[in-house]
């Protein structure tokens, strides 16, 4: 891998007994970019992240950070917020931030202003908004090269959201090498480039657009929106309900004018574009249909 490479792997996989969690997965991460890892639960996103980290073996294959094996010297170069924070919940947001900057050798970070008011608050007795932004504080004090961060908005309201999301673009600008798990698709969209897992492997990487691909779904309109879902999901439609509308991802129009009409359910059958959580379920249907 070359020096444009902050973090990456090749062909890299894990096995638990059995059971392959990672199967042969070559990604990179350069300086200053925000790589997005999307894929459904389970689908082996944390396992790839704790194996870059060099928290968790490869079973095969080369992981790199900044340059070399993840030992103790390169992670003492990046942040990692975890899935679940990595903060002592019994300590005070203060502590938690003098504890870690001690443990780096770093100055403590300042506490911004919405934080003042909780700076002696347990942080087990904080809002996880409130929380997740503690686990930022404590993953950027160090000024790290690389930022790994599982689901860093997940359960965050929308505002709380989109600041993180402004941290994690200035972090990139200054030339930080950013990756990031998120279920929200919105997310996605302002990374700057996604890279998609489905049972264990890559199965695409790129754009949303080169994500996407070709498929396809069919957008359902009707005012008996409640008997058309229920017609479609009787006939084993795999259909989706946002709000009113009515979607089926990889699906022929056809079949749903079909199923409709025998339902006698009058509608507007129109062919789409899939979205990227449409593209994620015809994948997660696929792999359920060869296992
Ligand atoms: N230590 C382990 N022992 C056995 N199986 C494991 C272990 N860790 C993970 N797995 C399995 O590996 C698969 C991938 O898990 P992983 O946590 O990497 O998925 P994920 O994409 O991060 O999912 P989520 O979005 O839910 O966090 C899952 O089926 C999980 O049960």
């Amino acid at each position: 891998m070359t020096s444009d490479v902050v973090l990456g792997a090749r062909d890299v996989t894990r096995r638990f007994g059995d059971f392959t969690a990672v199967d042969s997965v070559s990604m990179t991460v350069g300086p200053g970019e925000v790589v997005g890892l999307l894929g459904a639960n389970g689908a082996g996103k944390t396992t790839l992240i704790r194996m870059l980290l060099g928290l968790l073996a490869a079973t095969e294959g080369v992981v790199e950070l900044l340059g070399g094996p993840p030992d103790q010297t390169r992670r003492a170069r990046m942040g990692y917020v975890p899935q679940n924070l990595g903060l002592y919940r019994d300590l005070t947001v203060a502590e938690n931030l003098s504890f870690s900057a001690g443990a780096y050798g770093v100055p403590v970070p300042d506490i911004p202003a919405d934080l003042h008011g909780v700076r002696t608050t347990l942080v087990g007795d904080l809002a996880l908004g409130a929380q997740r932004q503690v686990a930022f504080l404590v993953a950027l004090a160090h000024a790290p090269e690389v930022l790994v961060l599982d689901e860093p908005t997940s359960g965050v309201d929308a505002l709380s959201r989109a600041e993180l999301w402004d941290t994690i673009r200035h972090q990139a600008d200054n030339g930080v090498g950013v990756l990031v798990t998120t279920h929200y698709m919105e997310e996605a969209q302002q990374c700057d480039r996604l890279l998609l897992m489905a049972s264990g492997q890559l199965v695409g990487s790129g754009s949303e657009d080169d994500i996407i691909g070709d498929t396809r779904a069919v957008a359902v309109r009707t005012s008996d929106w409640s008997q058309a879902f229920a017609a479609l999901n009787d006939a084993g439609v795999p259909v989706i309900l946002a709000g009113r509308a009515i979607r089926v991802p990889d699906t022929d129009p056809a079949d749903i004018d079909a199923v409709l009409g025998a339902a006698g359910i009058t509608a507007d059958i129109t062919p789409v574009r899939a979205t990227i959580e449409e593209r994620m379920l015809v994948l997660a249907r696929e792999h359920a249909a060869q296992s």
